[in-house]
């Protein structure tokens, strides 16, 4: 039956592992798109999720018909998939919106660059079939995130009937990033998106970012932005240059800004289910009555792990009195493992805090946990036990655990926050905000965090509890599809 209501996302809400006697298993897929669509999903049972199969186990689920209600796996081609997702989405588009190149050998657009960028584009064109097959007359479709910029402008030269709306998870990069993209892709980024009814951000400024690279006069036609007012609603006018050289009609493209939230009763819910007792259980066992500095993040170059073990141990060195005191329970979760540098990046957090634990531990204190696997509930269960969470991305579209943190945590938390992190902009007034490349301003951060008093301590983790809890998944997402029209 054709659907009303689409999502399209390069995740799905679970991946799947095949064991060595051929038994299939499903594994809820990680990070904060999945947190936030499968919270939004699960209030629009009617609603299909057009995702990716990430894996030769994703593939063979396929295969077999495996798989859930409303979600359709795309089986496709494990090399253009691989030259989409790890070439393009995760090595250019990724380090493009994080600005994370290392600028003296990072970017070259050569031609195995080009090579890719067309996978990436047959890619988009899989998915834009997809939902053109599946789509009732005029339904509402959300694209979701970079791996996805070509959808919408693919997807109405198939179906010019549906409204289709795109939502961009990550920063949106600074105009000198977005201009270091050879001109015709850049082109076909922003003129993909533009294909969208409307488009929406985590942030004002992310939004405004877009705005400012989308307003253009080239190759592909004209635009002309406005940047989010007060109803934190923008837009773009544009109109395309056709094969024959003429200028299209003119279209409107709406710019919003929505910023995810968390749903309190859920995460609680999820927190405090027996595995989380149990692995809270054995933390506390070793933490003892010591307090705590917990961060969660992927293994992940832009979640600034390396600085935040940096300013740990300069925290040690120059206020000795927490030696003994305090715990770093920092879980690192595999992310994106099949790029070397991913692997690299890896390899040098578990390197860092092996040194720190070798330069101040003492036969009874491990001054930091480090956990490199993929454990949910060991997750939650050092959410509950934060007393200070750090979070100190260079850049994140939202970041999701600054807003879990503080909703979970059973002692109140002191959140420090980097302000290249988009839950910045709502937590600002009651987080002790950092600038991430600042490793003495960050321990000096988490000192200020440490010693604070009880009572103010409380009062800011209520406000934090209250302002990460503003826009859940379901009106998140709700929202976006009213501003296509009921
Ligand atoms: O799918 P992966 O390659 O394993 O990566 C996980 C997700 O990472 C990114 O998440 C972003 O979305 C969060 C929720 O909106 C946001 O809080 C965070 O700042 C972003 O980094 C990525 O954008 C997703 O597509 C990935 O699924
Ligand atoms: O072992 C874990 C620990 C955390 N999370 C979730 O992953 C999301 C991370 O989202 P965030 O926005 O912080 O960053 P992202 O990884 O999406 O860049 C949060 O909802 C976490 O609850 C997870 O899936 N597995």
């Amino acid at each position: 039956m054709a659907s009303q209501v689409l999502v399209a996302a390069n995740r799905g809400p679970l991946s799947y592992a095949l064991a060595a006697d051929g038994a299939l298993s499903a594994r809820r897929g990680g990070g904060g798109l999945v947190s936030g669509l499968s919270a939004a999903l699960a209030a629009q049972p009617e609603a299909l999720w057009i995702c990716a199969a990430l894996s030769d186990a994703d593939r063979e689920a396929v295969r077999r018909g495996v798989g859930e209600p409303g979600v359709r796996m795309l089986d496709i081609d494990p090399a253009v998939y691989d030259d989409a997702y790890n070439g393009i989405a995760n090595s250019v588009l990724w380090f493009t919106h994080h600005h994370l190149y290392d600028i003296p050998r990072e970017p070259a657009f050569d031609a195995e660059f080009r090579r890719r960028w067309d996978s990436y584009t047959a890619y988009n064109q899989a998915f834009a079939e997809a939902l053109a097959e599946e789509a009732a007359p005029g339904a509402r479709v959300l694209v979701q995130d970079y791996h996805l910029a070509l959808v919408p402008g693919a997807l109405r030269q198939l179906r010019p009937d549906l409204r289709i709306a795109h939502f961009t998870h990550t920063p949106w990069a600074s105009p000198d990033f977005l201009h270091m993209l050879p001109d015709d892709i850049r082109s076909r980024l922003v003129w993909g998106m533009l294909g969208a009814d409307q488009l929406g951000f985590h942030t004002a400024a992310w939004a405004a970012a877009f705005i400012s690279g989308a307003t253009v006069d080239d190759v592909h036609g004209v635009a002309d932005g406005f940047v989010p007012r007060e109803d934190h609603q923008g837009g773009v006018h544009h109109r395309r240059l056709t094969e024959d050289g003429r200028y299209g009609e003119m279209r409107f493209t709406g710019v919003g800004q929505y910023p995810l939230g968390v749903d309190g009763d859920d995460l609680r819910a999820l927190a405090h289910r027996p595995e989380v007792d149990e692995k809270l259980a054995a933390l506390r066992a070793e933490v003892g009555d010591r307090k705590t500095i917990v961060r969660v993040d992927r293994t992940e170059l832009s979640k600034n792990i390396l600085r935040g073990l940096a300013a740990y141990r300069e925290l040690l060195t120059t206020h000795p009195e927490w030696r003994g005191r305090v715990v770093h329970l920092a879980s690192a979760y595999p992310s994106r493992q099949d790029l070397e540098v991913y692997r690299t990046y890896t390899d040098a957090v578990r390197s860092l805090a092996a040194e720190i634990n070798a330069e101040f531990g003492t036969e009874e204190w491990e001054p930091v946990l480090v956990s490199v696997q993929d454990d949910f509930a060991r997750s939650l269960a050092a959410y509950r036990m934060a007393d200070v969470a750090l979070i100190n991305p260079v850049r994140d579209g939202m970041n999701l655990v600054a807003k879990e943190i503080p909703v979970v945590s059973e002692a109140g938390c002191v959140l420090v926050l980097s302000t290249g992190a988009g839950a910045y902009e709502e937590l600002r007034q009651d987080a002790l905000g950092v600038n991430p490349y600042d490793v003495t301003a960050t321990a000096e951060a988490l000192h200020a965090a440490l010693s604070m008093p009880e009572a103010e301590r409380t009062e800011r983790t209520k406000r934090l509890a209250a302002s990460a809890t503003a826009l859940p998944p379901e009106a998140w997402f709700t929202a976006q599809l009213e501003a296509l029209g009921n």
